[in-house]
């Protein structure tokens, strides 16, 4: 038997041999003929006739809208004399939007606001512009670098809670529809501007009514673009340019409370194992233990299969393999917080209340962990796992809301809405890419599920690295450039959804 050993072994190294070159050939031919999803519609200029400055006047706009405190705390609980305040401010900020006989304001839910712009060619299905009144709480408010409900313009950035989440894109798109109107356009196709007021509670009192009313209408909307995924500029490793992120889908979420109940009693006697420690285990297992990478198996693979082409040769060739390079790949998002969010299910501690006094035992502690579930797995496998993983029935867990992942919005070469967009965003940011993605936050689009079935979440602004912890964080702000570029981006898109949605080119509709 031991005479046959180099035979065998000749064999082997030969067949090892012989995969390694049909892999590598494989490799190089993909990378070099991998298909490209860029075009390059013609620009917008600042020297265009129809270009919209951030001139003085829609600037004091913008930093007035930002004043207006309009919070959302819990559920239920927000500003309501906040949002009336800024709900009448917009009224007296766009006179020739609300007094013209095409447009229809109605306030849903007590605070939301849904306008109607009426088209003149009642045959083209309307569409939708989504945004919100309502910010989150101020954090860490003795370090902004101007006070957070200022307004306040530094160094060409306008600062405040709401600049980039998301009174750009609610005043932006305003001043979109005010301009056009005020120079006596009246677009084709119908649109709807939809500015819920809870949004960053779920939008159960806001967003929500605007779809039950919509719904009760039976009304059809042909696209929805509500907040979403930026320009990003070095978010995507090994993408120079930036890169236009727009987001055909959204992760879930399921809130899940952990609770534990022990005997309580006097601080000088206390038992082996307490409440406190007990969940502090729990949480513990589940920070060390995240939910397994789905990387590949969802949008995030298309994400980068359409800027392949465009990056530099390693990631062009890790990007237009992912049949083999997948799990390499994971493992380089996996390492940081932002991509990582692309690879998995996000399991993020964020809150722990125990204790009432520190001479009395707990009696009880509980945590809340915040999961953004992607978009490949389902609510009940979350929980499944997270219960596997604490493994101790003195957990108890509890589901305190949850969203399962949105269906996918079409994309592709031969998605005329998908299309649309692209060329749009081609238009303000002529050096981006544009690629589909998913968001890893929610939007209020989750109330709009039943109305279109092709709904996308993208902010018209560029981002880098250091704009990401603004979000909901310290010194939020946005550039002057940027609320240019989003104003003119919403011009833009009215001015394309007046052409009919058709695809000016054959390919192969992209299923995920
Ligand atoms: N935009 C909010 C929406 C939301 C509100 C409340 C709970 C969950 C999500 C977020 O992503 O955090
Ligand atoms: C920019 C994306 C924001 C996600 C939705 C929100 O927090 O309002
Ligand atoms: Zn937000
Ligand atoms: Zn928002």
């Amino acid at each position: 038997m031991w005479t046959n050993l180099p035979r065998v072994l000749t064999l082997v190294v030969r067949g090892f041999a012989l995969t390694l070159a049909v892999l590598t050939t494989v490799v190089v031919i993909r990378t070099l003929t991998f298909p490209s999803y860029q075009t390059s519609p013609p620009e917008c200029k600042t020297t265009d006739p129809d270009f919209i400055p951030a001139d003085e006047e829609r600037l004091a706009r913008f930093t007035s809208a930002i004043q207006f405190q309009t919070v959302s705390y819990e559920r239920g609980v927000g500003t309501p004399q906040e949002l009336l305040k800024f709900v009448r401010f917009i009224q007296e900020s766009f006179p020739t939007i609300h007094s013209s006989p095409l447009v229809r304001r109605e306030v849903v839910g007590n605070y939301s606001l849904l306008y109607r712009v009426e088209g003149s060619d009642g045959s083209l299905e309307p569409y939708m512009l989504a945004s919100h009144l309502d910010v989150v709480p101020i954090t860490q408010e003795a370090s902004w670098e101007a006070p957070p409900f200022s307004g306040q313009v530094r160094d060409g950035y306008i600062y405040g809670r709401g600049t980039i989440d998301a009174k750009h894109s609610l005043m932006g798109s305003l001043e979109a529809v005010e301009f056009l109107l005020s120079r006596g356009h009246q677009p084709k196709r119908t649109l709807y501007l939809a500015f819920g007021h809870d949004e960053e509670t779920g939008g159960h009192f806001g967003a929500k009514v605007i779809g039950d009313v919509l719904t009760e209408r039976g009304e059809k909307i042909a696209f929805i673009l509500d907040e979403g995924t930026p320009v990003g500029d070095g978010l995507m490793p090994g993408v120079s340019k930036p890169v236009a992120m727009v987001s055909v889908s959204e992760k879930g979420i399921v809130d899940v409370k952990l609770k534990v109940q022990a005997e309580g009693g006097h601080g000088s006697m206390p038992a082996r194992k307490s409440a406190i420690g007990i969940l502090a285990r729990a949480v513990q297992k589940l920070e060390d233990n995240p939910h397994p990478s789905m990387f590949g198996t969802g949008p995030e693979a298309r994400m980068l299969e359409y800027v392949a082409t465009e990056m530099t040769l390693p990631y062009r060739m890790l990007a237009s393999n992912l049949w083999l390079f997948s799990p390499l790949v994971a493992w380089v998002y996996a390492k940081k917080p932002q991509t990582n969010a692309f690879a998995r299910t996000t399991t993020a501690l964020t809150s722990f209340t125990a204790g009432v006094k520190d001479n009395v035992i707990a009696p009880e502690a509980e945590a809340v962990v915040d999961h953004r579930i992607h978009p490949m797995q389902t609510v009940e496998e979350v929980l499944e796992f997270d219960r596997k993983v604490i493994d101790d029935a003195r957990v108890m867990l509890e589901v305190k809301g949850s969203l399962p992942p949105s269906p996918v919005s079409p994309h592709g070469k031969d998605s005329p809405t998908y299309t649309v967009l692209q060329e749009t965003i081609q238009q303000i940011f002529p050096d981006a890419l544009v690629t589909p993605t998913f968001m890893v936050a929610n939007t209020d689009t989750r109330h709009y599920w039943n109305l279109s079935s092709a709904i996308y979440r993208f902010n018209p602004y560029v981002m880098t690295p250091s704009d990401l912890p603004r979000f909901h964080g310290l010194n939020e702000r946005i550039s002057v450039r940027n609320y240019e570029r989003v104003m003119n981006f919403y011009y833009h898109l009215i001015v394309n959804m007046d052409k009919p949605l058709e695809v000016k080119r054959h390919g192969h509709e992209d299923e995920l």
